[in-house]
């Protein structure tokens, strides 16, 4: 007979998940990734036989090209940043957390799997799992996609582990801190006469689709972020925006809250407005010279960051006669970042 009775308690289980990013930036491997990512009925909400055909068969092959020449641009020597970027977080993440903890890292699309990740914690028996999508602010298409696949996917197991699922993060004083660090250190490098705080956006419907008992109405309801409204996209974006601009002593007519990445469709169904390509031409116009944008809807750089804020705005920004363009580096790996997720964790 052993002296002390053996613990019954094992390790506890932290799943970190981000978006997905193709394995390579070659177009076969783009068309891949995007016939996964553009087919998940969360993220296109259209009836299955719909949906199938048309992207598979004609978005899809269309967008392909051309999004894997921009993934050429963006693929570093370590490969996509999403995927390097999360691998790195992981790692400090687990070292940090200690050996109580065992930390895994998943992608919703492509490589590593969500599955591969969760089957990693499983045959190390952990106690519990505590699941992180990197997504600060809740939207059905991004971290409501992560939950039902992890729901899925442990769901076929005999034994189901005790699971929590950490949904939003939008107001968490880490994140924002984090973000906040990073913009100040860029003010002071020079002045800037207005600061954005460009999302990625989701069409309005998916917004009105979440909204509890009809009160999200795409108006002010938004304003406040409140129990009505606790997993409204919009609501959390504004909400963020609002603290960040707290902590680094912006007054509301020094930002502009914006949405970015609309997925142009011939439908022409309305995303969350105001676009931020819209909104940047006009700046010039208005004496706005220097502009300083944020993307806080990514916790790592990545296609939308780097490409899209870092380059495409910036150049269509100097086209409209606008000056200097800065995007603020996500948090990545950055010190205040890894410690929030450690605090997230120890909260949960
Ligand atoms: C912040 C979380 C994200 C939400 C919400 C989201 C919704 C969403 N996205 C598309 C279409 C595309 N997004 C693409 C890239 C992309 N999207 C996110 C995050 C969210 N998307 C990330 C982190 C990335 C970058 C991935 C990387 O490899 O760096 C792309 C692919 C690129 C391209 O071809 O433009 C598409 C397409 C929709 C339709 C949507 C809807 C609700
Ligand atoms: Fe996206
Ligand atoms: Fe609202």
């Amino acid at each position: 007979m052993p002296s002390t009775p053996a613990s019954t308690k094992g390790r506890i289980g932290v799943l970190l998940v981000n978006l997905g990013t193709p394995d390579s930036p070659k177009t076969a491997d783009v068309r891949r990734y995007l016939n996964e990512f553009l087919t998940d009925g969360r993220v296109v909400d259209m009836p299955a036989a719909i949906r199938y055909p048309l992207f598979r068969g004609v978005v899809v092959p269309l967008r392909a090209p051309k999004s894997a020449k921009v993934y050429q641009q963006l693929w570093t020597e370590r490969g996509s940043p999403l995927l390097f970027h999360g691998l790195d977080l992981k790692k400090m993440v687990q070292e940090q957390l200690g050996n109580d903890y065992l930390v895994a890292f998943g992608m919703r699309y492509q490589n590593p799997s969500i599955e591969s990740a969760l089957q990693e914690l499983r045959d190390a028996a952990v106690d519990r799992i505590i699941v992180l999508p990197l997504f600060p602010q809740y939207a059905a298409a991004s971290t409501g996609s992560v939950q039902e696949k992890v729901m899925e996917i442990v769901s076929k197991w005999w034994v189901v582990p005790s699971i929590s699922f950490i949904s939003s993060f939008a107001d968490d004083p880490g994140y924002i801190n984090t973000f906040a660090t990073l913009g100040k250190a860029e003010m002071a490098k020079r002045n800037y006469d207005h600061v954005v705080f460009s999302y990625h956006g989701i069409p309005e419907r998916h917004v009105l689709k979440g909204s509890q008992n009809g009160y999200c109405k795409l108006a002010n309801c938004c304003n406040h972020y409140n129990k009505n409204n606790r997993y409204c996209y919009r609501a959390q974006c504004y909400e963020t925006s609002r603290l960040l601009a707290k902590a680094m002593d912006l007054a509301p007519e020094q930002y502009t809250v914006t949405f970015q990445s609309r997925l142009q469709s011939r439908l022409r169904d309305p995303w969350l407005q105001p676009y931020t390509d819209e909104v940047l031409k006009e700046f010039p116009g208005k004496g706005i010279q220097n502009v300083l944008a944020f993307s806080p809807a990514f916790v790592a750089d990545c296609l939308e960051t780097t490409i899209e804020v870092g380059e495409e705005f910036k150049e269509m920004f100097e086209e409209a006669g606008g000056g200097h363009w800065q995007l603020v580096a996500s948090c990545n790996t950055h010190p205040l970042w890894v410690e929030a997720v450690v605090d997230m964790i120890h909260r949960n």
